[in-house]
């Protein structure tokens, strides 16, 4: 594979939508250029509502943007063509099916790809193991905690090997102990596989802790990338202890300088509305 091509290219992305009044359309993004590097781990910040998931959900091939291009490893993503097929997805809310058990759920994909079952099985439980849930194949998600349920839907969408992971405020729902374990999981099996990972998160120190690259928004309307920051922090990370350290502190400093207008603007825009 050539390294250069990036793996996830978004190109002077616009994107309208009609407005909610019934009045002219809004432009929720505007020429926003985004590039994921194959392997690099690169974290969206903005203020709320700025457009995140609207560029995420372009990147996924969910959305078709009004104008701009997406490329995944050099190949056009065509959204109206459907979903991009090299990502996998995790999503603030999980995915998982209430009336399958954890088992069921982790394997799930690979059964709607045709895998037989024993062999979906074999794997599923080797996933399981992975994220710490051995011996939990026989829970349904209502009998687990938050945390579990996030580890299992990370097993259900990394038994699938997808080379793109996209990932939507995938732990905010958690409590603060437990996103900070899911976090540091979470840096641990991407590790051992490097995948190339867009993380969209409101959370700066979330968003540095984990990432090597961070591109801040704009507040909406017409949003667009207004800076992009290389996080020269070393690995392996525990994310509650990096948080301390001088790096990344200073980094913090200097993200939040470029971000804070920009978090202003949206607060004075939601009080207005
Ligand atoms: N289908 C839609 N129709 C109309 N407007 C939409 C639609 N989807 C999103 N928007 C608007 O586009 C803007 C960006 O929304 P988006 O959900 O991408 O923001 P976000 O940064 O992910 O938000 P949050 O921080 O709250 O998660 C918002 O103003 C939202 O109301």
């Amino acid at each position: 594979m050539n390294s250069s091509v990036p793996a996830l290219k978004l190109e002077d992305i616009t994107c309208r939508f009609a407005a909610r009044d019934g009045g002219g359309a809004y432009t929720a993004v505007a020429n926003a250029s985004l590039s994921i590097a194959e392997g690099e781990f690169v974290s969206v910040v903005g203020p709320t509502g700025c457009g995140k998931s609207t560029l995420l959900n372009i990147a996924a091939g969910l959305l078709a943007p009004s104008q701009g291009s997406v490329s995944v490893f050099g190949q056009p993503l065509i959204a109206a063509d459907g979903v991009n097929r090299r990502a996998g997805y995790m999503f603030q809310a999980d995915a998982l099916m209430p009336w399958r058990t954890g088992i069921d759920n982790v394997i799930a994909g690979l059964e709607f790809r045709g895998v037989p079952r024993a062999e979906a099985v074999g794997q599923g439980e080797a996933w399981l193991r992975r994220v710490g849930l051995a011996g939990f194949g026989d829970r349904y998600p209502h009998q687990m905690s938050g945390g579990m349920r996030k580890r299992l839907a990370l097993a259900q969408t990394l038994i699938l090997s997808p080379d793109i992971l996209l990932m939507d405020e995938p732990f905010s729902a958690l409590d603060v102990q437990t996103r900070q374990l899911m976090e540091n999981e979470l840096l641990a099996l991407w590790a051992e596989d490097r995948k190339s990972v867009l993380f969209i998160t409101h959370d700066l120190e979330e968003a540095i802790a984990l990432s090597d690259r961070v591109v801040v928004l704009s507040a909406g309307p017409a949003t667009r990338p207004i800076g992009d920051f290389k996080v020269d922090l070393p690995r392996p990370r525990d994310v509650s202890e990096i948080r301390m350290t001088p790096g990344f502190l200073a980094l913090h400093r200097e993200i939040w300088a470029a971000m804070k207008e920009e978090v202003l603007k949206a607060y004075a825009a939601q009080k207005a509305a």
